[in-house]
């Protein structure tokens, strides 16, 4: 279980509330008007910030001052944050050993997470000799060798067209259904949300709100959310 207890999160003078928990294996949107807080709730859940006030804690573990590369998650950026220079499976790599140097098995884990991915024949090409989608799921090869509990997905797939988006949402939802993986997704589309997601967490006024079921916040939105929705 990820555990906010009485959060107060910092972003220059922009501050967070955040008190709630997510069960494990929990499938969970994070949703809100632009400017409500989601990168920053999410960086700090990632450890890129400090909590002002408060405690973050994994199952009995305090993540509160862990640094980011210690804690059980990994994060995918809008932008995917491939490197230019290196192949589809060195990038790959870097998500098991950061200095890239892999052993026979660990090349056999990259090799694998390709194939997952649907890409088992693209290994050798560099990111600017792949399409849009085949570089996001590039990235989520490198998220999946690192075997982390938790999933914290920032609209990673926003620049990809309706259908590509969409495939891209259900294999997310395929991998870590199979790994009992943890997902936080930002996402400013309720598609996104109704289509993966069990429960939302919705950010306004400087609260980040308790998850609740995603489909009956959508059916019957609270004043805030409505007038986010338009
Ligand atoms: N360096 C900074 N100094 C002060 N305030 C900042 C800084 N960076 C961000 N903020 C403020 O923090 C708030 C939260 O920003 P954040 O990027 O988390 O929102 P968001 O919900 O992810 O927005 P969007 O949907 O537009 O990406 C915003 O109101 C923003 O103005």
């Amino acid at each position: 279980m990820l555990k906010l207890d009485e959060c107060i999160i910092s972003n220059g003078s922009f501050l967070l509330n955040a008190d709630f928990e997510i069960e494990t294996g929990a499938k969970v949107a994070v949703i809100g008007p632009s400017g409500a807080g989601k990168s920053t709730l999410l960086e700090t859940i990632a450890g890129f910030r400090d909590l002002k006030a408060g405690q973050m804690h994994w199952n009995d573990q305090s993540m509160t001052t862990l640094p980011p590369g210690k804690r059980p998650l990994a994060m995918l950026f809008q932008d995917g944050n491939l490197f230019p220079h290196l192949t589809a499976a060195q990038n790959v790599g870097l998500g098991i050993r950061p200095n890239g140097r892999l052993s026979d098995e660990e090349k056999e884990m990259v090799k694998s997470a390709l194939h997952r991915v649907g890409l088992p024949e693209m290994g050798t090409r560099k990111p600017a000799e792949l399409s849009g989608g085949q570089q996001s799921r590039v990235a989520l090869a490198r998220i999946l060798v690192q075997k982390r509990d938790v999933l914290l997905l920032d609209e990673p797939f926003a620049a990809l067209g309706p259908a590509l988006k969409a495939e891209m949402l259900d294999l997310v939802a395929d991998l870590v259904a199979e790994t009992g993986t943890t997902l936080l997704m930002v996402s400013h589309d309720p598609q996104d949300a109704l289509r993966i997601t069990e429960q939302t967490v919705f950010i306004t006024d400087q609260v980040a709100h308790a998850p609740v079921a995603t489909k009956q916040l959508f059916e019957n939105p609270p004043p805030a959310l409505r007038d986010y929705l338009g």
